[in-house]
């Protein structure tokens, strides 16, 4: 099948790099040069565990290719929209004019039966919109919207092996048949091995995506919640977590309470379902959804003031190991990412930052050239008056406290994801400080 992916980021490189695992034919655009330029030459312009092996297979077979120019997506006979739909600057709504830009950028290079799968995540409307645009442009082309559920460092397994499938088809029968057809051609391997595929209208593909976030989202805020209690009562979160997850009707993953959620996806994907619920008339719905934000924006604060208490309220000058910049481990990902987020504030209160990231040392020092970075974690803690672990990578979980110990100049350590050990840190004498644990 030839396949072209409009937009070739977190989501587009790895989708079209694994279809053309696949075995499909694919052309991957975007209109970043930079991007394209490494792609092509495969080369993975971000880290994602698996795709660096699957790219280079791809464009080395011939059946991966990357442009800049959307004409090349001509020939292709289903056209997946990967393109960012970020949060509007200044508003909690989602930014469409991405979307809006490469449907429009692609219309002229489609044919009469082509399908524009829609894969970025919109707000629930969008697919009926874009397809009257179709409509209005005389191409006989059909939209599908083909929601995206991969997790960032999980995302070629994602891709490969998903979950579920939702394909949210066009309201003409015919139209319907032929999308789903068409989309499942594209994911035949996921269907012969009996993936649950879910086919809707447009309006609860696009309800699916946003609530799967916001319950993802919800159930972060709500161990969040409970930490914030257990700090006032002496209680422990995780074991809390631990308990109540043993019920499988609630189920232990995302009860990880800590510094909260970030990253390119939940923040925004909840501001904007709130922002959309309210043009709908029904704001009040979601409203809930405002608390999970604010619950989640606290706990950032909540190390931090951690760090100054442990400080005695002296930062200035004060030597910080910040160990983790990236909004979850597995990823350079650092959009709205709390680690980073942390770092940028204990600077601003005049600490000495020292931060570290196995991969996201680079996009940070883009973003927040004032915090100092260095990449070998024993020169991170060499000397630090304090230790804050805000991405729980598996060598800032594995570290044995007494390698740290003879690192640093004071054995204090905020557990910012409660990924360590505490007994065995309080043990080697340190001072040890998690979030929602006494
Ligand atoms: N990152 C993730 O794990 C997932 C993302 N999503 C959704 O997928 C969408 C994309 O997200 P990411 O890949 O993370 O964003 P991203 O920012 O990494 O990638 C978006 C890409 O689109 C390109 N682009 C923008 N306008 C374009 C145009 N007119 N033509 C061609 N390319 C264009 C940009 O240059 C950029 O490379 C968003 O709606 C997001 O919510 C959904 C599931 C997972
Ligand atoms: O729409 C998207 O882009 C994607 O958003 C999330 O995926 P992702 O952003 O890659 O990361 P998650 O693993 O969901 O983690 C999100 C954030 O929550 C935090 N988190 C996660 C789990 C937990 O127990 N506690 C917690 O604080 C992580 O540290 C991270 O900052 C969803 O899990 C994906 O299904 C979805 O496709």
């Amino acid at each position: 099948m030839k396949i072209s992916v409009i937009g070739c980021g977190y989501l587009g490189a790895v989708h079209a790099a694994s279809m053309a695992e696949l075995g499909h034919d694919v052309i991957g655009i975007d209109v970043d040069e930079t991007k394209i330029a490494a792609l092509a030459e495969g080369r993975a312009p971000f880290f994602e565990p698996g795709l660096p092996e699957i790219l280079i297979s791809g464009v080395n077979s011939g059946r991966l290719r990357f442009s800049t120019d959307i004409a090349d997506a001509a020939g292709a006979v289903v056209h997946f929209v990967a393109v960012g739909t970020p949060q509007k600057k200044g508003s909690y709504a989602a930014d469409l004019t991405y979307v809006d830009a490469a449907i429009d950028a692609l219309i002229p290079h489609l044919s009469a039966g082509d399908l524009v799968a829609g894969k970025s995540t919109v707000p629930v409307g969008t697919a009926a919109r874009l397809a009257e645009k179709l409509a209005a442009s005389g191409t006989d082309a059909i939209l599908a919207w083909n929601p995206e559920f991969l997790r960032e460092g999980f995302a070629v397994q994602d891709t490969i092996t998903p979950d579920r499938l939702v394909y949210g088809l066009p309201p003409e029968p015919e139209a319907a048949v032929r999308a789903e057809s068409l989309l499942s051609e594209c994911y035949a391997t996921a269907i012969a091995a009996d993936t649950p595929l879910v086919t809707t209208d447009y309006a609860t593909a696009e309800l699916v995506k946003v609530s799967a976030n916001a319950f993802l989202a919800t159930k972060i805020s709500f161990i969040n919640a409970m930490a914030e209690i257990a700090e006032v009562t002496g209680a422990d979160v995780t074991q809390l977590a631990d308990a109540i997850g043993y019920d499988a009707r609630i189920g232990r993953r995302f009860l990880g309470a800590g510094a909260g959620f970030g990253g390119g996806c939940l923040p925004k994907d909840i501001r904007a379902f709130t922002a959309r619920a309210e043009e709908l008339g029904r704001g009040e719905s979601v409203a809930f959804l405002k608390e999970v934000d604010a619950i989640n924006l606290r706990r950032r604060q909540r190390v931090v003031d951690l760090a100054v208490d442990a400080l005695d309220g002296e930062v200035n000058g004060k030597r910080v190991a910040v160990l983790g910049l990236a909004f979850k481990p597995f990823s350079d990902d650092i959009r709205d990412s709390p680690a980073l987020d942390v770092a940028v504030r204990l600077k601003g209160l005049g600490a000495d930052v020292i931060a570290t990231d196995p991969e996201a040392i680079e996009n940070s020092r883009r973003l927040h050239p004032q915090l100092d970075y260095v990449t070998d974690t024993a020169e991170a803690l060499t000397g630090a008056d304090l230790v804050v672990i805000v991405t729980e990578w598996n060598e800032y979980r594995q570290m044995e406290p007494a390698y740290a110990s003879a690192l640093v100049g004071a054995k204090i350590v905020i557990d910012g994801r409660n990924c360590l050990d505490a007994a065995a840190w309080r043990a080697d004498g340190w001072t040890y400080k998690g979030l929602g644990r006494p």
